[in-house]
């Protein structure tokens, strides 16, 4: 039987601890010492095994590979060392909630069962013996090494792992068994394993469940072992793991001390064979030659993921200063430790899980000489630029949130990279010192905490669903992942500081030591004992600010992953080394005590939904959803408000327009109603002259074709309305006058306005002798007034036309823009126009015809004039006319007698006569005229609009017949 023990590692860098180094609070009644009794391995002395093949030697991996260190005194395992004393039968020896899905047995092929440690007070030793015996005589492994049998008891303590078999399986190595195969043990460096960066391939240490069975089986674990694990998969559950990780030696190697140990990692066993020795199995242990990736996938991988899904998860490492903690935890950049493959591993869980949404956020903090410090808040500066200290930070306790620390900084964080350098500024914040021990040792215990909170995205799951919908159904998810990096145990240094800060660091981790010996008795008190109070009496969690914070996971409300780290070999004197070994024992029976005692009642954490309305509340996530919506809501309503006031504008506006149009139509229709009215004015006052004309043309006698001497002669019957044969010629009635509606100007430009109709106007109109020739002149005058009167009046009209086509200009101009129905309107408009420049071009054609009219009185005036000097030249007649005029006006003269200056009778000159009746003739036809189409203007005005507008000619024959009828009503 051949062991390869490995030589003596010399630590020339680190010096042995000179004197004793504190030990950790162990329980003693709980000390995993191995009873001789039970113990039944019995090693010769000089069987040690030693590594036979040097790493370097075997390029190819080993299928084992233990480490084995022999020690000339063989440890004994008492049963009755435990604290319970041994145990009945059937009493179990943790109680352990898990749940299903976090830490299952692993799967393994094989079967085969070695006896527990405790069955050694209930089995015959022979038996295991006899296995242990058997086991040592199967062939030598390939590398030949045989070790020597040994029996492993870890019964008797609970920080051993054995197992009576009479209890239920233990979580960390299925069926409990306390594994004493001898196996060959190979000393040669295992190439470092590939990481596999999903969290799928994670698996799971004894206690958990195996998911990547190839995982294990690169780990060259052995089929005996995987199928005691196995064998636990239904039944035993596990949520704390608990990892033992060795560091290799640098410089001398205290080669005493290496053949005292055995690190086997296939059976994750620790075995010490000196003094107060014992076997220790764990869920992992990790060798010299283990990396980083491989200590993060055993011990921490599958926790991760599990945080992921919903838990809380706590990882810390323990152990003494300088013995790696640090190192696993953080690692290195080409050999990066548990923080940061978890950060990875976080990340890459996001990614593959599309339907939730998540959102972290980060704090780091230290515990330094039992001050909390925010290692994320940055160097404060004080009011005299000085670095000021930070806000003191306490621990608060709620039912939402447990225990946490406050005021402290989080950080959300959107990616690994910056994640990590966030870690990293609190790393760089982190307070190190050199020591004895370690040249840059941790003085603060440093915990880093990354909270998840995931919430299931909406029902399409798109990413762009659920950025869009407000709220995503179900609540939020919070779950907290704790990675500790503990201070390690030291002993007292010389440096004061260094010495203050020890105590602390020594105080607390004695406290958790405590806070864990007391876990199990807790465990049995809590079924009995529901007293708060009492149980954290019982339990002196506030003995420290580490255990105060490790409360909720001690207590079982976490997963809990304990990495333990210790150094073998260790140089010096021999007190030195003893006070290494027995600070290395104290690391493992915590590791044991660990594992036994903490119970997890780890439970995914419930989906709060309506959190977020508190603001206590810790989901962030929540909050910032609805945050998103009513800052959503507040942009909608403030856009709606911003649409009705546009609407309201528009509105207001159109009601503007619709006020200007109707403002502006009612200023047109006013200026239409004025010009009508002005032209109706006009056109009354036009025809009242004409009515004066014709009536003193009538009274002339001009209609009749009369002389003028006849003319003066029925004056008086006009007056006096006799005789028959007369024509009645006033024919205007006084209401003609009363339509007049510019009396001034009626008054003040037309001399014969003021004309009575009772026939005094006849006085002025016969002249001032009564001969004709006056008269001729007044109607020359009245003519002349008239001519004025009309001249004045086009030019009014003119000037209102051009105001008129001004205005409608700009208004058709404005009505094509925004006029819907204006057309009718616009036709009205330009009719009128029409109309007045037929109007005008009809009144310049009176106008002519007066003009033609005045120039032939005016020739019959002086042709009439220069007949009456012919006359007056001896002519009797001319004086005879005189007398019998004046005749004529004393009596009455017959009808049809004839005139004293009619041209057959006194006329010396007949052509003036003929003269005179022609212009009479022609002037008559005129006024004639004149009066019809006045009077069809004025008549037919009212029917203007439905009447067409081509032509004044088409206008005029089309007035015609009302004109006629008028003429004829008024005859
Ligand atoms: N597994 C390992 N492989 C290689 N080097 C290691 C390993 N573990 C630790 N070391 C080295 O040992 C030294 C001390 O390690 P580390 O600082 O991690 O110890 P620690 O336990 O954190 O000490 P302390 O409690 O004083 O902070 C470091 O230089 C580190 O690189």
């Amino acid at each position: 039987m051949t062991n390869h023990s490995l030589p003596r590692p010399s630590r020339p860098s680190i010096a042995p601890p000179t004197g004793p180094l504190p030990s950790l609070p162990v329980a003693k009644s709980r000390s995993s010492n191995v009873s001789p009794a039970s113990r039944t391995t019995l090693l010769p002395a000089s069987g040690i095994a030693s590594r036979a093949v040097s790493s370097s030697a075997l390029p190819q991996r080993p299928i084992q590979k233990t480490h084995t260190y022999s020690s000339s005194t063989v440890p004994t395992l008492r049963a009755d060392d435990s604290p319970a004393g041994p145990l009945p039968a059937g009493k179990t020896l943790r109680k352990t909630v898990s749940i299903g899905s976090f830490p299952q047995p692993p799967k393994s092929r094989t079967s085969s069962h070695p006896p527990s440690p405790l069955s050694a007070s209930s089995t015959p030793y022979s038996d295991s013996m006899s296995q242990r015996i058997s086991s040592a005589s199967k062939p030598p492994s390939r590398t030949g090494s045989i070790k020597k049998p040994r029996v492993s008891n870890v019964g008797g303590g609970r920080g051993l792992l054995g197992k009576s078999p009479l209890s239920p399986p233990s979580f960390l190595n299925g069926s409990g068994e306390s594994v004493a195969v001898e196996t060959g043990h190979l000393s040669l460096p295992s190439p470092p394993q590939s990481r596999n960066s999903s969290a799928q391939g994670s698996y799971a240490t004894s206690a958990t469940t195996f998911e990547d069975i190839g995982d294990d089986e690169a780990r060259g674990r052995s089929d005996t072992q995987n199928a005691d694990r196995n064998s636990t998969l239904k039944d035993g559950k596990g949520n704390v793991i608990v990892s033992v990780r060795v560091r290799p030696d640098v410089g001398a190697k205290d080669s005493k001390q290496e053949l005292e140990w055995e690190v086997n990692n296939k059976q994750s066993l620790i075995a010490y064979k000196g003094r107060e020795g014992g076997d220790y199995y764990y869920d992992n242990v990790f060798d010299t030659q283990d990396n980083n990736a491989r200590v993060y996938d055993g011990a921490a991988k599958r926790l991760v993921r599990r945080v992921m899904e919903g838990y809380h998860g706590t990882v810390f490492a323990y152990g003494m200063t300088g013995t790696g903690k640090t190192f696993s935890m953080q690692g290195t950049a080409t050999n990066p430790g548990v923080i940061p493959l978890a950060i990875t591993d976080i990340f890459s869980y996001i990614r593959e899980t599309p339907h939730r949404e998540f959102l972290l956020r980060v704090s780091y903090l230290e515990i330094y000489n039992e001050k909390i410090h925010d290692l994320l808040a940055g160097p404060i500066v004080g009011m005299n630029g000085q670095p000021a200290a930070q806000e003191e930070i306490k621990l608060r306790e709620d039912s939402k949130r447990g225990v946490h620390a406050t005021p402290l900084n989080e950080e959300i964080v959107q990616s690994p990279t910056q994640l990590l350098r966030v870690i990293a500024r609190g790393d760089n914040a982190r307070r190190v010192a050199g020591t004895q021990f370690n040249a840059r040792s941790s003085r603060s215990h440093a915990v880093v905490q990354i909270v998840v909170e995931s919430r299931e995205r909406g029902a399409s799951g798109s990413l762009k669903d659920s950025k869009r919908s407000a709220i995503a159904p179900g609540g939020v998810r919070v779950s907290t992942l704790s990675l500790i990096d503990l201070a390690g145990s030291e002993k007292a240094a010389e440096n004061k500081e260094r010495r203050t800060e020890g105590s602390h660091i020594n105080k607390s981790l004695l406290t958790l030591g405590t806070v864990i010996g007391r876990l199990s008795s807790d465990k049995d008190k809590a079924a009995s004992d529901k007293d708060k109070a009492s149980k954290e009496k019982h339990l002196p969690y506030r003995d420290s600010k580490l255990t105060r914070l490790l409360q909720p996971a001690l207590s079982g409300n976490s997963l809990v992953s304990i990495l333990c780290t210790i150094q073998i070999g260790a140089s010096g004197s021999i007190a030195a080394a003893n006070s290494h070994t027995g600070e290395t024992l104290n690391t493992l029976k915590f590791a044991s005590r660990a594992k036994n005692n903490i119970v997890s009642h780890a439970k995914k954490a419930e989906e709060s939904v309506g959190a977020a309305g508190d603001p206590g509340s810790r989901a962030l996530l929540d909050r910032y959803r609805i945050e998103i919506q009513e800052l959503r809501k507040q942009l909608e309503e403030q856009h709606k408000a911003k649409e009705s006031k546009k609407v309201d504008e528009e509105r207001e506006r159109d009601e503007e327009e619709e006020k200007a149009r109707e403002l502006e139509d009612k200023q047109r229709h006013e200026e239409q109603m004025l010009e009508m009215q002005l032209a109706r004015t006009a056109l009354k006052e036009r025809i009242e002259h004409l009515n004066r004309l014709i009536l003193s043309s009538k009274s002339l006698g001009v209609n009749n074709g009369r002389s003028f001497s006849s003319m003066s002669l029925t004056r008086g019957s006009v007056m006096s309305n006799v005789g028959g044969d007369l024509r009645p010629n006033s024919i205007r009635s006084s209401g003609s006058h009363a339509t007049l509606e510019v009396p001034g100007q009626r008054s003040s430009q037309s001399p014969l306005s003021p004309v009575p109709l009772d026939g005094s106007e006849e006085e002025d109109s016969l002249g001032e002798n009564g001969d004709g020739t006056a008269t001729q002149a007044v109607q020359i005058q009245a003519l002349q007034t008239d001519l004025a009167d009309k001249n004045r009046y086009i030019a009014t009209l003119e000037k209102r036309l051009l105001q008129a086509r001004r205005s409608s200009h700009s208004r058709v101009s404005m009505s094509l823009t925004h006029k819907v129905a204006g057309g009718s309107e616009d036709g009205g408009l330009i009719a009128t126009i029409a109309e007045k420049d037929a109007e005008i071009s009809n009144l310049r054609a009176q106008l002519e015809d007066k003009e033609r009219m005045i120039a032939a009185l005016t020739s019959a005036r002086k042709k009439s004039e220069a007949a009456q000097e012919l006359a007056s030249d001896g002519s009797p007649g001319s004086r005879r006319t005189s007398h019998q005029r004046s005749e004529g006006s004393n009596g009455s003269f017959a009808k049809g007698s004839p005139s004293p200056i009619s041209p057959k009778s006194v006329a010396p000159d007949p052509k003036p006569e003929r003269n005179i009746e022609d212009v009479t003739r022609m002037l008559d036809e005129m006024i004639s005229k004149q009066v019809d189409s006045v009077r069809a203007n004025s008549l037919g005005s009212v029917r203007r609009t439905s009447l067409p507008h081509d032509s004044n000619n088409t206008r005029r024959s089309s007035l015609r017949p009302v004109s006629e009828g008028l003429a004829r009503e008024a005859s």
